[in-house]
């Protein structure tokens, strides 16, 4: 049996529910998938602030899957806040919604576009191509300019989403669409079927790659820059992460 546990940075209960039920809908089998929200942090996130203010809760719940013993993580947000921490953290793989989106994008595709939430965000969506190294693959990053938490609330969200979809295939001219928000996990059929490409997000994405992480029996590896973080006091509201 494979624990995966899917961490929902963002507090939004609602939002944890649908992308716990996307990645049971993937899973295979023998994998028990988790999905959580840490108690404290933001509802949404949507800046770097709200990134920041994420990843101490997102931190405490890869500790605390540690001593579940869960075999691998998928960190669900587009932003992969806290990524390299929470590797410093696990035994097991973990792995960002944006960057399986990415590698699975460039596994059917030469090229794709990104359509997210806010424009204040698409900087960090350029960011992350870049680092990953798919900036060539990347034709282009487009925000629909609805908050997070719209996406399920507005019954238009989805409409609009699609739209923009079906733009940027025109416009960039690319292989696949990414969706840039694991608030838009359930929306990748429909606009699939709209666009006429492959669309990935990154919720299924990354639950399927952990999966097959684990089941190659690949464990994050602590010989450099992953290796346990070095000992020390943390003091005030963070005393809880001291080693
Ligand atoms: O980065 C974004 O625009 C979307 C990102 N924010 C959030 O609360 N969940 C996400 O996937």
């Amino acid at each position: 049996m494979t624990h995966i546990k899917i961490i929902n940075p963002n507090t939004a209960l609602a939002m944890t529910a649908s992308i716990g039920r996307c990645a049971r809908a993937v899973a295979a089998r023998g994998t028990v998938v988790t999905a959580v929200s840490p108690s404290m942090g933001p509802e949404s996130i949507e800046s770097h602030y709200d990134e920041a203010l994420a990843v101490p809760g997102l931190l405490t719940e890869i500790a605390a899957g540690e001593r579940e013993g869960v075999d691998g993580y998928v960190i669900a947000c587009f932003g992969d806040p806290g990524l390299d921490a929470a590797r410093e953290l696990a035994t097991g793989p973990v792995v960002g919604i944006a960057e399986a989106a990415m590698h699975a994008a460039t596994l059917v595709g030469r090229s794709f576009s990104v359509v997210t939430t806010l424009s204040r965000t698409a900087g960090r969506a350029w960011d992350l191509a870049h680092r990953y190294g798919f900036a060539a693959a990347c034709r282009g990053v487009h925000a629909c300019d609805i908050p997070v938490l719209d996406l399920d609330r507005d019954p238009a969200a989805r409409k609009t989403v699609t739209e923009l979809c079906v733009d940027a295939v025109e416009r960039d001219r690319c292989d696949v669409v990414v969706l840039g928000c694991a608030g838009m996990a359930d929306f990748a059929a429909e606009v699939a079927d709209e666009t006429g490409v492959p669309v990935i997000d990154g919720v299924t994405a990354a639950t399927k790659l952990v999966e097959s992480l684990v089941a190659l029996g690949l464990r994050t590896s602590k010989r450099g820059e992953y290796a346990t973080p070095p000992p020390k006091r943390y003091s005030g509201l963070l005393s809880d992460f001291t080693y």
